[in-house]
């Protein structure tokens, strides 16, 4: 079993925030300094899945829940074959960890994957920070260095908006299944999206995210999945005219950037939302069913409800601040959810999502 000695015990740790605000704490993961947007996550548990979850390239993220690694690191909870997350902050590092599956700790992953990470400061203050000032800024580093360098590094450093092009396959991936044919648009998926459509007996092809549409059509998929992925959905411009057309002639799934690029495709618009959804446990209200649900959520822009009112209709709203989380169709076979039916972390109860995907490629 490793001693619960992270390597950073004698290392500084210092966050610095655009607004001027810093936090001392101590360092762990790979020594270094890094600038991002500073995001935070409400999760109790799953940060392996959250730090190869493609979706989260370029931030630092902060988690609220105050012991991270404690169930230790393995080789199934991961999204991805990488780690995306650029900085991450907890209020305490655990690599003692005690699990069965655990191979490695977290402080290997971070120092093995070049992320650094900061740990021993008051993680909710932070994320009460983030909430009331919106999204920031922001600057980590664990090597020795002053405040004002660091002010310095934050200042002369421009957080490029290029995430799509770092994440999601470069090549066609299939993956042979009897049932029907989907073919995945990848702006940077999460396995467990592709793992749902495999358990459900489909015979996947993931397309790199600039896939023409002549050549999804040349696949002749019975269905199209939209995924999840980095950044803003306005910079994949390509990709909202090619979904376009997939939405005329094929049935289509959007799941979180997806969603958002089908709000675009539409005519409808995108916002950046103050300080994102990032978290396990939000309240979204599927109008049709009259149920709610607890999701899993991680995503920082949001689908205008009115935007999409004349060719969408709203499916799924947030309980906490009542922001769209799902729309389909008017008269198309299409539809989409701004949270993670996959869970991971997170509930699985709204996994129907992908039993309604396949009844409906299947025209039942
Ligand atoms: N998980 C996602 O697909 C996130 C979508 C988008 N990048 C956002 O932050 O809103």
């Amino acid at each position: 079993m490793p001693q619960n000695c992270v390597r950073g015990d004698k290392m500084k740790g210092l966050i610095y925030l655009e607004d001027g605000t810093y936090y001392e704490g101590r360092g762990f993961g790979k020594e270094g300094t890094c600038v991002g947007e500073i995001v935070f996550n409400t999760s109790m548990t799953g940060y392996q899945e959250m730090l190869t979850d493609p979706s989260y390239c370029g931030q630092i993220v902060n988690m609220t829940y105050p012991l991270i690694g404690n169930y230790g690191i393995n080789e199934i909870e991961n999204e991805s074959n990488k780690v995306y997350v650029k900085g991450l902050i907890a209020r305490e590092i655990c690599t003692n960890y005690s699990n069965y599956m655990a191979s490695s700790d977290i402080n290997s992953m971070l120092v093995k994957s070049n992320v650094v990470g900061v740990y021993g400061v008051d993680t909710r203050s932070i994320a009460k920070k983030i909430r009331d000032c919106g999204s920031l800024k922001c600057v980590i580093s664990n090597k020795d260095i002053s405040v004002s360098e660091l002010k310095e590094i934050l200042n002369s450093t421009q957080i490029k908006h290029d995430y799509m092009k770092k994440v999601g396959t470069k090549t066609i991936i299939k993956l042979k299944g009897e049932g029907p044919k989907i073919a995945v648009i990848d702006f940077g998926v999460k396995q467990n999206i592709i793992k749902n459509l495999i358990d459900r007996n489909c015979d996947v092809t993931i397309l790199p995210y600039e896939t023409s549409y002549d050549e999804i059509v040349k696949l002749n998929p019975d269905g199209v999945l939209l995924s999840n992925g980095p950044g803003d959905p306005k910079e994949a411009k390509e990709a909202v005219e090619t979904t376009k057309k997939i939405i005329k002639n094929f049935p289509t799934l959007g799941i979180c950037m997806g969603h958002q690029i089908l709000a675009l495709a539409v005519g409808g618009q995108t916002y950046k939302l103050k300080y994102g959804h990032r978290g396990a446990n939000h309240g979204v209200y599927d109008i049709e069913l009259d149920k709610a649900y607890i999701t899993s959520q991680n995503h920082g822009y949001a689908v205008d409800s009115k935007s999409i009112e004349k060719e969408m209709i709203i499916t799924h709203i947030n309980l906490n601040d009542m922001t769209v989380e799902g729309m389909k169709h008017k008269t198309l076979p299409v539809f989409s959810v701004q949270f993670h039916p996959e869970g991971s972390p997170g509930p699985t109860d709204t996994s129907y999502i992908f039993d309604k995907f396949i009844s409906m490629v299947k025209g039942e």
